[in-house]
C-alpha cells in the first residue's frame, strides 16, 4: 500500500499543490519554515482524520481561505482508492472514502495506518503521563475500532460527568444521586480500557525491548510498566464511588483510567528522572518503531513511516540505525524532511530503492527529482 499522489488546496502555508509520490523514499527538502512538515501533516490528516502536530482543524486553514481540501490516491491492498477531507471554518470536518462520505471519522482510523518520528518525541519519554498514554492511546485506536468507540465514550461521559461536577460546586450542593447513572456507565468502560491496555502491553513490551536493544547495541534493558486504578474492577469501583465527594471538591473525576501511568524504566530505574538525554531520544524511537512493527502484524502491511527533521534532530547513530531498517526493506513507503538537501541526498543515495526529491519553497513544491536507484515504478 502506498499513497501515490497528494492533492492540497489551502492548507496551511499551500494554496493549491499537487504531488505524485513513489512507493519507496519521498524527501522534502526546503529552509526552516517553507512547509516541509506541513506535508507530513497533511498526510497525517488523510491517515488519521488529524494533525499529527497537534494544530487544530482551523489553525490547518490556510489564513486567506475559509476551508481546507485534501486528497490522496491509495495504491495497493486497502478498501478505497480516494481520500478526500474538506474542512471549513467552524463546520463540521468531513472525511470520504471512494466519495463516500464518512458518518463518523472513526471509521477511518486504522485503515491507513501511519508513524510518525518527528523532533518532540523525547517529550514521550521525558514529559508528563497524559504523554505517555497519547501514544498508548493513538497505538491501541489504530490497532483496534473497538477501542476508539469506547475510549471516546469513557471520555464523553468523563466531560459530562466533570461538567456536573462544575455545576454542583457552583450552586454549592453535592448530590450523589446525580453521578451515579454516569458512573455505572463510567466504571465498566474503565474496566475494559485498562484490560485492552494490559493486554496490549504484554505484546508491545518486547517488541520495545527489541528495538531499544538493538539501537543501542544491547547494552541497556528497557522495561515498560503499567499502573492502573482499574486493573482490579472490584477495587476500582468501590474506590470509585467512594471519591465521589472528593470529586465534588475538585470540580473533576479523580479516579478513572484518564489517571493510568505508563512508566519507562532503564535498567530498574525511571527513565524520565535518570536517563540521559541519548537514552532518552533512543527509548522515544524504540517507542515508535514498536508502534510500527504492531501496526504492521495487525494489518499485514506496513504503515506509512513520516520522519521530520532526525537528520538535524537525531544523532549519527540512531540515524544510521534506521537507514539500516530501511535498506533492510523493514519499511514501506517513507515520507521525510530535511532542511538540507544535500546531506539527505547524500545519506539516500546508495539505499535499494525508488527515491523521489521534493524542493519545496514557501508553501510551493518545485520539479522533483528522482534520485534511487531503482526506478521510481518500482
Ligand atoms: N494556517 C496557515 N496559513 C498560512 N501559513 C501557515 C499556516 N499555518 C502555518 N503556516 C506557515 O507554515 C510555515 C511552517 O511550515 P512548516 O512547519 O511545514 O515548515 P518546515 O519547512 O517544516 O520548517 P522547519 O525546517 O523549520 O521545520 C510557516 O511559515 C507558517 O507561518
Amino acid at each position: 500500500m502506498h499513497l501515490a499522489q497528494l492533492h492540497l488546496h489551502f492548507f496551511k502555508n499551500y494554496e493549491r499543490s499537487d504531488l505524485e509520490f513513489v512507493a519507496g523514499i519521498n524527501c522534502f527538502v526546503g529552509p526552516n519554515g517553507s512547509g516541509k512538515t506541513n506535508l507530513l501533516d497533511a498526510i497525517h490528516y488523510l491517515c488519521l482524520t488529524k494533525s499529527g502536530f497537534g494544530f487544530t482543524d482551523s489553525q490547518s486553514i490556510a489564513h486567506q481561505s475559509q476551508f481546507f481540501t485534501l486528497q490522496a490516491e491509495v495504491e495497493g491492498n486497502t478498501a478505497f482508492s480516494l481520500l478526500k477531507c474538506i474542512q471549513e471554518q467552524g463546520k463540521r470536518k468531513l472525511f470520504y472514502q471512494d466519495g463516500r462520505l464518512l458518518e463518523r471519522l472513526g471509521e477511518h482510523v486504522g485503515a491507513l495506518p501511519v508513524v510518525l518520528i518527528a523532533p518532540d518525541d523525547a517529550d514521550m519519554v521525558k514529559g508528563p503521563e497524559e504523554n505517555r498514554r497519547k501514544f498508548f492511546d493513538n497505538t491501541l485506536c489504530q490497532l483496534d475500532p473497538v477501542y476508539l468507540k469506547r475510549l471516546s465514550r469513557y471520555q464523553h461521559l468523563l466531560k459530562q460527568r466533570n461538567a456536573l461536577l462544575k455545576t454542583m460546586q457552583a450552586k454549592g450542593r453535592f448530590q450523589a444521586d446525580f453521578l451515579a447513572p454516569y458512573d455505572s456507565q463510567l466504571i465498566p468502560e474503565a474496566i475494559w480500557i485498562a484490560e485492552q491496555r494490559q493486554q496490549f502491553l504484554m505484546d508491545f513490551e518486547p517488541l520495545l525491548q527489541a528495538q531499544y536493544q538493538a539501537i543501542t547495541a544491547g547494552q541497556e534493558h528497557l522495561q515498560l510498566q503499567y499502573e492502573s486504578q482499574a486493573r482490579d474492577p472490584e477495587q476500582f469501583e468501590k474506590m470509585f464511588r467512594e471519591a465521589a465527594y472528593q470529586d465534588y471538591l475538585a470540580k473533576r473525576s479523580t479516579v478513572g483510567v484518564h489517571k493510568d501511568n505508563f512508566h519507562l524504566y532503564l535498567d530498574g530505574h525511571p527513565i524520565r528522572k535518570f536517563g540521559s538525554q541519548g537514552q532518552v531520544k533512543s527509548a522515544a524511537i524504540a517507542l515508535k518503531l514498536a508502534q510500527f512493527l504492531a501496526l504492521k502484524a495487525r494489518v499485514g502491511f506496513p504503515p506509512i513511516l513520516l520522519l521530520d527533521d532526525i537528520f538535524d534532530k537525531l544523532d549519527d547513530k540512531r540515524i544510521q540505525f534506521l537507514l539500516r531498517l530501511v535498506a533492510q526493506n523493514e519499511f514501506g513507503q517513507l515520507f521525510l524532511t530535511d532542511a538540507r538537501p544535500e546531506r539527505s541526498k547524500k545519506m539516500l543515495a546508495s539505499l535499494q530503492t525508488s527515491i523521489r526529491v521534493f524542493p519545496v519553497e514557501k508553501g510551493r513544491v518545485l520539479a522533483a527529482e528522482d534520485i534511487g536507484q531503482v526506478p521510481p515504478s518500482e
